[in-house]
């Protein structure tokens, strides 16, 4: 079976590492990242964090409420995802954001301060892999970092019944870029193989994180990066938890492959869009699984 690429980060000067992570990027439109710079200890200080979160009483989390499409604030299972739950950042790239974020929720001290550090620490890592890309593809000027993201947190409240049930169905994400730490100890997340179309088991790597490209990632590359179709299937009788940081789009919304990336050979495949407009798209149409791309190509 195709297994998913690793790769060093701390080895990223080695020709090896960059070739693997373009490869991956294009054809599975994900792979893992390890020796990153991001502190193992406040990992599972986030772990702790959000179950936390997720813990307190119903009243007090549905504070965090939907603003918009975007944020999608906190979620309580749907006929869609029954055993989903999930809060919601947005724009987690401003402090003053996930500080709200916090006091709505009257989060003690010592949370509140992991879920800051863990947003900027992860923004960071998730910019630094942005770049890396970017310059591989021959843009080494593109400024990923004023980019917003969105934070997310997600629990599957899995049960001995729901045992090989979907915890969250076939999707692939709408932005760029997703920085994702699964459950260390509880797998199920599974990624389409493109070519063989079948899915894929990713089994949890101690200290790594996942990284995949999403909708924005496929229109803004002119088709370069793959965006991976991936779902969460329930394997044991476990909750299990993940937090996502998903670098959305550029910082004008407006997605536009850069002129580089565009030739004779391959002409300029997407209509120039907005991220709130797509992701309106997508839930008008209820194409949560890249389609809705379909409907802006050239
Ligand atoms: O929980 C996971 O492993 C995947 C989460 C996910 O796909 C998402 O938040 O978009
Ligand atoms: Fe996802």
């Amino acid at each position: 079976m195709a297994t998913l690429p690793v790769i060093d980060l701390a080895e990223f000067s080695d020709q090896n590492q960059r070739k693997n992570m373009l490869e991956a990027s294009r054809y599975w439109g994900c792979f893992r990242v390890i020796n990153h710079s991001f502190p193992v200890d406040l990992q599972s200080q986030m772990k702790a964090a959000v179950t936390a979160l997720f813990d307190l009483p119903a009243d007090i989390k549905r504070r965090n409420a939907d603003a918009n499409l975007c944020t999608s604030g906190y979620v309580v299972s749907t006929p869609e995802n029954p055993l989903y739950e999930g809060f919601g950042v947005y724009d987690a790239s401003s402090l003053n954001d996930v500080d709200a974020f916090c006091s709505l929720l009257d989060t003690p001290i010592h949370v509140r301060e992991t879920i800051k550090t863990y947003a900027q620490k992860s923004r960071e890592l998730i910019v630094d892999i942005a770049m890396k890309l970017g310059e591989m593809m021959g843009l080494k000027d593109q400024n990923f970092g004023a980019w917003p993201c969105h934070f997310r947190f997600n629990k599957y409240n899995f049960t001995q019944d729901s045992v090989g049930s979907h915890g969250v169905q076939i999707h692939t994400d709408s932005g760029f870029l997703t920085l994702l730490k699964e459950d260390e100890c509880v797998g199920g997340l599974e990624i389409l193989d493109p070519v063989s179309g079948s899915f894929i088991e990713v089994d949890p790597l101690p200290g790594s994180f996942l990284v995949n490209f999403g909708d924005v990632g496929k229109a803004w590359s002119n088709g370069i990066l793959c965006n991976v179709k991936h779902r969460v299937i329930c394997k044991a009788a476990i909750p299990r938890f993940s937090v996502a940081l998903f670098l959305l789009a550029p910082k004008d919304d407006k997605v536009e492959s850069p002129p580089a990336l565009i030739d004779s050979d391959h002409p300029r495949m997407y209509q120039t869009f907005t991220y709130d407009d797509y992701r309106k798209l997508r839930f008008s149409t209820e194409l949560h699984g890249g389609e809705a791309l379909s409907l802006l190509l050239m």
